[in-house]
C-alpha cells in the first residue's frame, strides 16, 4: 500500500495572541515546522480567511472561534486553548466536526491566586488612591480605611483549582477563610464551606470570584448581591466578565457601599492594545482595573505553551485525548508498526459493529480497539496490522453516522 502519511512539516499549526515561545519549541522538538505564529488575535473575517488549511489552531483568551469559523475550517484537527477558559470556543460546533479541544487547567492558577492576595492586601490598605494621589503631587497620611489583614474574611466563590490555591495562600496571612461552592469540597487548612452565597456575602470583608463562564454563573453578582455585603466591603473578580454586573458595581463604589474593587475581567474587553478600554469603573478611586492579565506571568506562559502544544502533538501523533473538555477521552499507547485508525462519529448504536464489519468484510486484522463515547459523540480507535486499501478507508467514510476518520501511519500522523 502507498504510505498514506502527511509529513509533519506539511501539517499547518497557526498559534495566535503571543502564545508562549516555548510552545513553538515544543512543536519544533516533535518535528512539526510549519508554525506561523501572530503577536495577536484575529477577527473572525481574518481567521477564516487564514485557517482553511490549518490544522491545528492555537488561541488564548481573545480569539473567538464560532460556528462560521469551525465551518471554514476543513483541514482542523484539534484547538488548544492556552489558558483555563474555553468559553471562546464553540465547543459544541468543534464536537460536532469530531474536533477535539484542550487547555491548560492548571498552569497559571498560582499566578492569579498571588495576584487577588496582593490586590486584597492593596485594597484594605487604600493603596490604588493613595498611589494616584501621590503621583499628582499629593500626600494623603492617613490610617483611615486603612487596614490589616490578619483577622479579616476572605469569602471565596468557587472553589475549585484558583480558589482553593488562594486559600492556602490567605490562611498563612492571617485571613479567616470561608467558600461557597455548588459542589461539596474539602476546605483546605481551616478554611470552612458555607451554605449559600448570600451567607457568603453577608460575612466576608472581601469577596472574591473564581468560578467559570456558565450560564448559572452570568451576571451572578449584581445589584442586590452588593447590597448583601457589608459596608465596606470588597469585591475583586478574575474569573470571567459575564459573572460581574459592572454598572451596579460601579454605583455601589460611588455610593460608598464598597470600600474597593479590583477588576481583571469585563463584559466587553479590547481586542488588542490599539483598542480604547472603556468601563464605568474607570476613574473610580481605590479601584484596580487591570487587562485581563490575571494569569500573565512568564511562568505560566512558558508552563502553558508546553503543556497545551504536548497535548496538540500527542493528539497529533498518537490519537489521545485525555483531558480534552469537550471530546471523549481516550488514552493510548504507542503504535509503532501499525497503522492506527481514528474513527469520530455521533454516538448512536450500531456504529461499532458497522465499523467492524468494514473492517472484516476487507480482510483487516484488528490488533487493538479502544471506544470511548461522550453523549454526543463516539470515539472509537484501532490499531491494523495489516495492509489495506483506500476503498478500505472510503468505505469506513461511509458508514453512517461518520463525522471524520483520521489515519496515522505507524510513526508520522496523516490528516484527512
Ligand atoms: N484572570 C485571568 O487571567 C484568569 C486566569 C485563569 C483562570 N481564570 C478564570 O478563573 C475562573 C476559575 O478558574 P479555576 O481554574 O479555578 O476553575 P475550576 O473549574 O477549577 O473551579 C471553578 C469552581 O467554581 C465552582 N462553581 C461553578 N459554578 C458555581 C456557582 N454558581 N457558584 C459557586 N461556585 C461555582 C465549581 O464547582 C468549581 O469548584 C475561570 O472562570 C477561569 O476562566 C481567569
Ligand atoms: O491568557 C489569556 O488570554 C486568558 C487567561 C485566563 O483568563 C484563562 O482563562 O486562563
Amino acid at each position: 500500500m502507498a504510505k498514506k502519511s502527511l509529513e509533519k512539516s506539511k501539517i499547518k499549526i497557526l498559534l495566535l495572541e503571543g502564545v508562549h515561545q516555548s510552545a513553538v519549541d515544543s512543536f519544533l522538538n516533535a518535528g512539526y515546522t510549519n508554525i506561523e505564529h501572530l503577536a495577536t488575535s484575529l477577527d473572525e473575517e481574518s481567521l477564516i480567511e487564514r485557517i482553511r488549511d490549518v490544522h491545528f489552531v492555537g488561541l488564548r483568551s481573545r480569539t473567538q472561534l464560532t460556528e462560521r469559523v469551525f465551518a471554514a475550517a476543513e483541514k482542523l484537527s484539534a484547538v488548544g486553548c492556552f489558558c483555563i477558559g474555553t468559553n471562546q470556543v464553540d465547543l459544541e460546533a468543534a464536537l460536532s466536526r469530531g474536533i477535539p479541544v484542550f487547555n491548560a487547567p492548571y498552569s497559571n492558577t498560582r499566578s492569579v491566586a498571588e495576584l487577588v492576595l496582593a490586590e486584597a492586601i492593596m485594597l484594605l490598605r487604600g493603596i490604588p488612591e493613595k498611589s494616584a494621589r501621590a503621583h499628582q503631587g499629593e500626600w494623603l497620611k492617613t490610617a483611615k480605611n486603612s487596614h490589616e489583614a490578619r483577622g479579616k474574611t476572605l469569602g471565596i466563590i468557587g472553589y475549585g483549582n484558583i480558589g482553593a490555591q488562594l486559600s492556602v495562600l490567605a490562611e498563612s496571612l492571617g485571613f479567616n477563610v470561608i467558600y461557597y461552592d455548588v459542589v461539596t469540597k474539602l476546605g483546605m487548612g481551616n478554611a470552612s464551606q458555607v451554605g449559600s452565597m448570600e451567607e457568603l456575602l453577608a460575612r466576608a470583608d472581601i469577596v472574591t470570584l473564581h468560578v467559570p463562564d456558565l450560564p448559572s454563573t452570568r451576571w451572578l453578582i449584581g445589584k442586590e448581591q452588593i447590597a448583601l455585603m457589608k459596608d465596606d466591603g470588597i469585591l475583586i473578580n478574575a474569573s470571567r466578565g459575564s459573572v460581574v454586573v459592572i454598572d451596579d458595581l460601579a454605583e455601589g463604589l460611588r455610593e460608598g457601599k464598597l470600600l474597593g474593587a479590583a477588576i481583571d475581567v469585563f463584559p466587553v474587553e479590547p481586542k488588542g492594545a490599539d483598542e480604547e478600554f472603556t468601563s464605568p469603573l474607570r476613574g473610580l478611586h481605590n479601584v484596580i482595573l487591570t487587562p485581563h492579565i490575571g494569569g500573565s506571568t512568564l511562568e505560566a506562559q512558558e508552563n502553558i505553551g508546553v503543556e497545551v502544544a504536548e497535548k496538540l502533538i500527542t493528539y497529533s501523533d498518537n490519537g489521545t485525548t485525555i483531558t480534552s473538555v469537550n471530546f471523549p477521552e481516550v488514552a493510548l499507547p504507542a503504535h509503532p508498526d501499525k497503522h492506527r485508525l481514528l474513527h469520530i462519529h455521533d454516538n448512536v448504536p450500531g456504529v461499532l459493529s458497522e465499523i467492524n464489519r468494514v473492517l472484516s468484510e476487507n480482510d483487516i486484522n484488528i490488533s487493538g480497539q479502544y471506544l470511548q463515547t461522550n453523549e454526543k459523540v463516539g470515539y472509537v480507535v484501532v490499531d491494523v496490522d495489516k495492509a489495506y486499501g483506500p476503498q478500505a478507508l472510503e468505505a469506513l467514510r461511509q458508514v453512517e453516522h461518520t463525522l471524520r476518520l483520521r489515519v496515522l501511519y505507524s510513526e508520522t500522523s496523516f490528516q484527512d
